[in-house]
Order: C-alpha cells, then structure tokens, then sequence
C-alpha cells in the first residue's frame, strides 16, 4: 500500500516581497500570497490530491496558506496539528536584512554558505534584538529548544522527531497528509526522502504556493520522485527562489 504526502510551501509572503530574510519572524501573506493558496487549493482538488489531516508550522504565512488552499479544495474541514518544527529555519541575525544587500556586503561565497550551506547557520540573533522570536507565547515550552539561529542540519535535526512521531503515524494510517510549511522546512524533508547529499541541497528551492505530491511505500520511502501539480509554473518559480538577493 502507498500513502500519499502533499508537500505546500506558503504563498508569497509580505518579506518575499521585499526580499528580506525572514526566518522566524511571524509576517503575514501578499495578496499575490493569497492567490497562490486558493490555486494550490484549487490544484489539490483537480488532480484529486485531497487530504485527510493537514500539519503546519506555528507561523501565520503557513496556517493562512494551508486554511486558503483548503478551503478551495473543500477540505476545509479536516484535522489540523501544529508544530515550531516545522517553522522555517531560524535565519538569525540575518532576519529582517534585505538579499540583495547582504549578498552585496558580504559576497557571493558568504551569501550563499549563509543561505544554501548544510552546516554554516547565520550570526545568532540576539534576544533583545528588533527580530527576534524570544518570549513569545507560542514557543514558551520551548525552552533550551529555542533557536537564536539555525542551518539545514539543525532544521532536519528538530524537523524529523515530528516527522516520525507525528507525521508518519497519520501516513500509516492510510490518511493522506497535507504539509503545509516553508521552503527551508521542506528542503529538510525532501532532502530526507529524497536522500539529497549535503552538497546537492544547496542547489534545492521551492516555489511558494505549489502542491508537491509524494507516493510512499510502507517503509515511507518515495516510489518516484516528488511531483508538482503544475510543473511548469513550479519551475519557473523555483528558479527565481534561486535568484533571490541577484
Ligand atoms: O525565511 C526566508 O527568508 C524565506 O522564506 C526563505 O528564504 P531563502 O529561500 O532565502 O532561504
């Protein structure tokens, strides 16, 4: 038996828009943002792809995205948990700087270790800083968990005991799971199902609003590779993640 995992990156968020480093910081989605979330929806429902429980991480981007394309998809009304592991990764001292002039002030190889690398996390943010996430009420059990920065490694290290402990059941009980997060979050997954090396990650970006559609086999193990619902729309979106800062 498969099961069936759909992978959803939020719409277009306030700071995608202005190219800021977002992080952990709670903005909310564009209106293009929220177009992007009722054609996902849209998506889901035309090719059939219709979940049973959605999973989001504890950021208003990713609920508003998952409650807008499940309501497209009439699916409103399924079960919804929610996880800090799967909120993007923390971007540290980074949030909040626009791309285009970190990569300008620092260069291309810092710029990109910062953004792509497996184990290079950005400066740590500190807590009394404008941006940071410290003493907010949805992380206060949090406690020694709470990230002042993060790279992909720590963002697989506190993404897959969700995975397993919370996910996975659902998988395995013939649920069809709808994951509604961030690209960083989801470049942690798919690198996971993908078996992604900690070289070829780096070349790794998902596009905001687009339905990614994994069939799993019993040991959650993908039986091809992970398809969008509109490839060539997701493409095309997915280079421009790439030159994000350029
Ligand atoms: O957190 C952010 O800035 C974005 O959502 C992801 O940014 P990235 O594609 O530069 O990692």
């Amino acid at each position: 038996m498969t099961s069936t995992l759909i992978l959803l990156r939020h719409g277009e968020s306030e700071w995608n828009a202005k190219n800021l480093f977002t992080g952990w910081v709670d903005v909310d989605l564009t209106e293009k943002g929220r177009r992007e979330a009722v054609r996902g929806g849209e998506l889901m429902r035309e090719s059939g792809a219709l979940p049973d429980v959605v999973h989001t991480s504890l950021q208003r981007r990713a609920i508003s995205t998952a409650c807008i394309a499940l309501d497209a998809a009439d699916r409103h009304w399924i079960p919804v948990r929610r996880s800090w592991r799967l909120n993007e990764r923390h971007y540290g001292a980074l949030q909040g700087k626009d791309k285009k002039q970190t990569l300008e002030e620092f260069g291309e190889e810092q710029f990109m270790l910062w953004r792509r690398s497996f184990d290079v996390p950005p400066p740590p943010l500190d807590d009394d800083a404008e941006h940071s996430q410290v003493g907010l009420p949805q992380y206060d059990d949090l406690g020694d968990e709470m990230p002042r920065t993060e790279c992909l490694k720590d963002v697989i290290a506190r993404f897959l005991p969700y995975w397993e402990g919370s996910i996975v059941p659902d998988l395995r009980a013939g649920h069809t799971v709808l994951v509604a997060a961030h690209g960083n979050s989801l470049r942690a997954l798919v690198k996971h199902l993908d078996r992604i090396s900690d070289e070829d990650i780096a070349g790794l970006n998902i596009p905001t609003g687009m339905p990614m559609v994994y069939e799993l086999d019993d040991d959650m193990r993908p039986t091809a590779a992970g398809r969008y619902l509109d490839p060539e729309a997701a493409a095309a979106a997915a280079a421009a993640v790439a030159n994000q800062g350029r």
